[in-house]
């Protein structure tokens, strides 16, 4: 795979939820390598489903701190496998999944320092952890947490006014109160702490490095305007902390130069640059050269939306994070936990456990779905907070289920329908001009990207891959190496290639869409409309009025127009 000419290059790593990635990027911003590691089939040893462990309680999710170096230390050997020419690359950074923390054991920064080239990382570091298994973003058993932060601060909307967010769960500052909380030994124990993100930079710094600004925006501990971390926050999350983790830095910051340890064992060049890591949403924001006005759709193991913001205009609903290429500037995301794992599931018990099998429901059923509409969340999703499916036919009545290629249908309309909503909600308008950007696994699928171009009524784009986060994470490697916050990000990725148009709006989709936003049907895909439909019981009727109006994205309702 690797060419065999000298070709100067970045690298750029995503650790994500299932399975870590690498791409690497010339000086001309072409990609010519890729490579994966998946944790579920790569790393079996591990237990994992789609790369975590879902505990009894059903909340609680974690993954083993260990597979992720193991999977690194695979990574690496592919790649020397392939002939991959490390001498080459210049600089790196990288992504990890949002949220997930590592709990580093003291002592750990010394065996990170004296890492031997002859023994892979994982034998190294096993002693290195003081919590095994790292809470992730999907766990959400940290409710009780999230109450006593926003209280300590005055409450939900004066948290969001400070770190971007109101509590959230999965987000860190919580999920670090819980640790120390519950298990007060280990906390002291842990020297420092790290997001995915900085862990992942840590391996290759061969010491710790600093969590960065946009990453650090996902903990409610970060305070988003003035780049510090709020002490309120953090004193009532838990003692210590700020020297646990370490100052934050702005994303594009240089973080050290590579550990002997890869100039050794791989033959990287000793002044190969490490760029902060950040979160994978805010890399994919650089992936895919997101402009303001345009809309990312990311359709990976969860799903997220995200725009470019000027202003921050922090609310209950949704998140501000520190823009990862403009210091200056913010990204709003929406985060929404039942994204292709819940496809998958689908797929399994209505399409033959077949992607071709799903698009050949799509393609055999007609957009609008009749007037039979689905919301799909086996598990606790997080935009918003419910759980179960919850279906609707035609005359409005709540039903048990839908003829297979319908079920299809009603899953990825209802996915998307949901997502315009919360963006609207945000304040998005879709105009003329927008663009949606769309990435991740599912983004290969072109019925799927019909659907999501027919329900916001706008044409979808692609990059060449699918994964913006490794892409976005190579960019910002160039990036920090040209000087970082002293040259535009633009100017360093200009000629990375254009976006291709994958899907435009079906004859009929704006017709529909103009409606819905004239009538504001969407804003009924509530989670207190859903809630109120599950009151009323299976099999009733919808009162008349707001219930109808969900249906009114189906054939029937055009015709009123
Ligand atoms: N052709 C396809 N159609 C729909 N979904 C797909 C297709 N190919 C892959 N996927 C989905 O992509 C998901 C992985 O997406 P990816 O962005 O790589 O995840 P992550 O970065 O979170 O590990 C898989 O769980 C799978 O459901
Ligand atoms: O929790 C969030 C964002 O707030 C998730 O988007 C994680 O960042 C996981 O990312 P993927 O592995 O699904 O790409």
């Amino acid at each position: 795979m690797a060419e065999s000419a000298p070709r100067r290059c970045c690298l750029g790593w995503d650790f994500s939820t299932q399975q870590v990635k690498v791409v690497a990027v010339d000086a001309e911003m072409n990609v010519f390598y890729e490579e994966s590691v998946h944790f579920d089939r790569d790393l079996p040893e591990f237990g994992t489903r789609g790369g975590v462990h879902v505990h009894k309680d059903g909340l609680t999710v974690t993954s083993p701190v260990l597979m992720w170096v193991q999977a690194l230390d695979i990574i690496l050997e592919k790649m020397k496998a392939s002939g991959f020419d490390f001498s080459q690359v210049l600089a790196l950074s990288g992504a990890g999944q949002q949220h997930g923390s590592i709990y580093w054991q003291a002592g750990a920064q010394q065996a990170l320092k004296s890492l031997s080239p002859d023994l892979p990382l994982h034998q190294q570091l096993q002693a290195c952890f003081s919590i095994n298994d790292c809470p992730v973003w999907m766990d959400s058993s940290t409710t009780a947490q999230c109450r006593q932060l926003e209280a300590a601060v005055g409450g939900a909307q004066a948290l969001s006014c400070l770190t971007g967010s109101r509590a959230y769960e999965r987000f860190t500052g919580n999920q670090i109160a819980k640790i120390y909380q519950q298990n007060p030994k280990a906390y002291s124990h842990t020297e420092r702490i790290s997001l995915v993100s900085s862990f992942a930079a840590s391996l290759f710094l061969g010491s710790y490095s600093p969590i960065d600004y946009s990453d650090g925006s996902g903990m409610n501990l970060l305070h988003i305007q003035d780049k510090v971390w709020s002490q309120a926050c953090l004193g009532s999350c838990a003692p210590h902390l700020e020297e646990k983790l370490g100052p934050p830095v702005p994303s594009c910051s240089v973080v050290g130069a590579i550990s002997s340890f890869y100039v050794q064992r791989y033959g990287f060049p000793p002044g190969c640059k490490v760029v902060a890591f950040t979160g994978d949403n805010p890399a994919s924001l650089a992936g895919m050269r997101l402009e303001e006005g345009d809309i990312a759709v990311s359709l990976g193991t969860s799903d997220t939306l995200f725009l470019w913001l000027q202003e921050p205009m922090p609310a209950l609903e949704g998140h501000i994070f520190c823009n990862p290429v403009d210091p200056q500037h913010y990204m709003a995301l929406l985060c929404f936990k039942n994204g292709s794992l819940m496809r998958e599931k689908i797929r399994d018990e209505f399409a033959s456990c077949s992607w071709s099998e799903f698009s050949k429901a799509l393609q055999s059923t007609e957009m609008g779905n009749g007037g039979n509409l689905g919301f799909y969340f086996d598990v606790m999703e997080i935009t918003p907070e419910i759980i179960g499916r919850h279906r609707f036919n035609t005359e409005k009545r709540k039903v048990s289920a839908f003829p297979g290629d319908m079920e299809v249908r009603a899953l990825i309309e209802g996915q998307f329908m949901a997502k315009r909503i919360h963006a609207e909600g945000l304040g998005y308008r879709v105009m003329s001009k927008t663009k949606i950007l769309a990435t991740g696994g599912a983004s290969h699928n072109r019925d799927i990207l019909q659907v999501l171009a027919d329900v916001f009524g706008a044409p979808v784009y692609v990059i060449d891959t699918a994964n913006s986060a490794c892409l976005g994470s190579a960019y910002r490697a160039f990036h920090g190496l040209a000087g970082g916050t002293d040259v535009p990000f633009s100017e360093v990725v200009k000629l990375a290639p254009n976006p291709r148009l994958a899907a435009t709006p079906s004859p009929g989709a704006s017709q529909k869409n103009k409606m819905v936003r004239k009538q504001s049907h969407f804003k009924y895909i509530t989670q207190e409309r859903i809630l109120e439909f599950n009151r009323e019981g299976t099999g009733n009727t919808v009162s008349e009025g707001e219930g109808r109006d969900v249906r009114h994205w189906s054939g029937s309702a055009v015709s009123q127009e």
